[in-house]
């Protein structure tokens, strides 16, 4: 039989370097002859990238309720599971997924306020035991991550979305949400210090991805 795949999550706040790096991580496996398949969260997949749309539409027709984004967050996570990422583990590849459950922990656990024991309910209901097997997350305060935030949207001329038009505060929740998941579970977290430049970064991701890669061969 061959060998399932590993599960690899890069997580953190708006405007840290995930979506910079996912490519990063990727290229650094597919150098070691890896099957890589990139993904992200909410989204993924057809239907899951429908669910984004409606969980990251910045000017909604009416209010979403915490649990409705709660339990769409998981809608898409159940799709994305089934439909990609669940097979590509089971044929041998490695999942790069930007964002998984750890998010859910961060913003509707630590930024929303919802018990993380009502999450955790949701995530052995559609996860049946299936956890990431290293998180990268990448971690800075969120002052700097915003004005690198608000540069790229400049660049690309796009408008916040829903999430990123949060306050100050539901940012430090979120960054807190995150730090303190680390902590629970140091042998799956990676925590990456986010704040320096791209070289640097990259370098400790390139160093945590190594040592993985040996240990798991
Ligand atoms: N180490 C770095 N130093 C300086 N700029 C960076 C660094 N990493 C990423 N950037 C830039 O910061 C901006 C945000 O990066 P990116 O989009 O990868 O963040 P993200 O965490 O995916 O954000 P979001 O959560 O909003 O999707 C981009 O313009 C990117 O080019
Ligand atoms: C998976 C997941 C995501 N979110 C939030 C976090 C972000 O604000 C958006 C996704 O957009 P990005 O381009 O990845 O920044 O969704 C969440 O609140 N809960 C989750 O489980």
């Amino acid at each position: 039989m061959s060998k399932r795949g590993r599960f690899i999550t890069l997580e953190g706040g708006e405007g840290v370097g995930k979506s910079t790096n996912v490519g990063f991580v990727a290229e650094c496996l597919e150098a070691q002859g890896l099957e890589v398949v990139r993904t992200r969260e909410p989204g993924g997949t057809v239907r899951g990238e429908a669910i984004r749309a409606l969980l990251l539409d910045p000017v909604p027709q009416e209010p979403l309720h915490v649990d409705a984004e709660l339990l769409l967050m998981f809608a898409a996570r159940a799709q994305h599971l089934a439909e990609k990422i669940l097979p590509a583990l089971a044929r041998g590849a490695w999942v790069v997924c930007d964002r998984f459950t750890d998010a859910t922990f961060a913003y509707q656990g630590g930024g929303r306020g919802i018990p993380k024991e009502r999450i955790a309910v949701l995530e052995n209901f559609v996860q049946q035991g299936l956890s990431p097997d290293l998180t990268l997350l990448l971690d800075m305060p969120k002052e700097a991550a915003r004005q690198r935030l608000e540069s790229r949207l400049r660049d690309r001329h796009e408008q916040l979305d829903r999430f990123e038009q949060e306050q100050a505060d539901f940012f430090q929740a979120v960054r807190d949400g995150y730090l303190a998941r680390a902590e629970e579970a140091p042998e799956r977290f990676a925590v990456i210090d986010a704040q320096y430049t791209l070289d640097k970064v990259q370098s400790q991701i390139r160093q945590v991805l190594l040592t993985k890669v040996a240990a798991w061969r």
